[in-house]
């Protein structure tokens, strides 16, 4: 990362990242819809092993960040790196291919299948072609899958007698099936208690030990600043504080921007 000029109040120093500052590299994004700038020249890298926070009040730019990144969307200006490749703009397809995968904050499993099998559906068929017996080798996956986001008991149900938390789960273990090194989380914690906020973290946790990078998205700082190495944290589209939880929470720009002044 170079800093390519600095200012002498409190704006954040604009900055330039190459390919290989991160698994992932965004710089200089910018999405606008017509008139609208939902992302504004917002730069950072995730480093591979981190779990990163990217927080910002409703409305930030979150998802459209997201959305450019994971590529539903094509952004307007600027790059995505992936392990040092540029993919700007490459199809959500190819995305997965590559290994960065997404939950989605509205849960879309398929209501006619069991967990089970909403799992092994998304399942990357080239990713276990090579193994013998493919039906009975993606039905094995498939319960592992379950068992290690911790549906294990309830593999032959649906999609509607699990609760809230559950459906995460399922959401979780979709995108496992695709095998990421990267997997971006949208708003884990909403709807959840405090109970389960702990469990997810858990759960997020042991997915870090096993190698895979996480961003989890949220707008509200209940329960991520206790899971997160580092954050990023936008607003209108832009970055205004990047750091450990402990210097986010004293980052004065971070206070005004979610609790207008109040201590986060
Ligand atoms: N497809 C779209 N067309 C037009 N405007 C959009 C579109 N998607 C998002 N926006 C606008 O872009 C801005 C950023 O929205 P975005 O959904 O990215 O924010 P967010 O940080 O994810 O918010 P939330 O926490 O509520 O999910 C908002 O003003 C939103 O209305």
């Amino acid at each position: 990362m170079s800093t390519e000029r600095s200012t002498d109040d409190a704006t954040m120093t604009a900055e330039s990242y190459g390919p290989d500052d991160g698994i992932l590299v965004l710089d200089g994004l910018k999405k606008q819809f017509g008139g609208l700038t939902a992302v504004d020249d917002l730069s950072f890298a995730v480093a591979e092993g981190e779990i990163l926070g990217f927080i910002g009040p409703n409305g930030a730019g979150k998802s459209t960040t997201f959305n450019c990144v994971t590529g539903t969307y094509p952004p307007t200006e600027g790059t995505v790196w992936y392990r040092g490749e540029d993919v700007t703009g490459e199809p959500a397809y190819e995305m997965v291919e590559r290994g960065m995968a997404r939950t989605f904050q509205s849960f879309r499993p398929l209501e006619d299948r069991s967990i089970v099998r909403n799992v092994a559906l998304a399942l990357i068929p080239d990713k276990i072609a090579s193994l013998s017996g493919l039906r009975g080798e993606t039905r094995r996956r498939a319960t592992e899958i379950c068992e290690r986001v911790g549906l294990g008991d309830r593999l032959d149900q649906f999609p509607d007698e699990l609760p809230h938390a559950g459906l995460l789960r399922l959401e979780l273990g979709r995108a496992l099936a695709t095998g990421p090194d990267l997997l971006l989380v949208d708003e884990p914690f909403a709807g959840l208690s405090n109970q389960e906020v702990a469990e997810i973290s858990e759960l997020l946790e042991s997915l870090r030990d096993d190698g895979i990078t996480l961003v989890v998205v949220d707008h509200n700082m209940r329960g991520l600043l206790s899971l997160i190495d580092r954050g990023v944290v936008i607003q209108f589209g832009s970055k205004i504080a990047e750091g450990r939880p402990e210097e986010l929470k004293a980052d004065e720009q971070v206070q005004e921007a979610y609790l207008g002044g109040e201590t986060v």
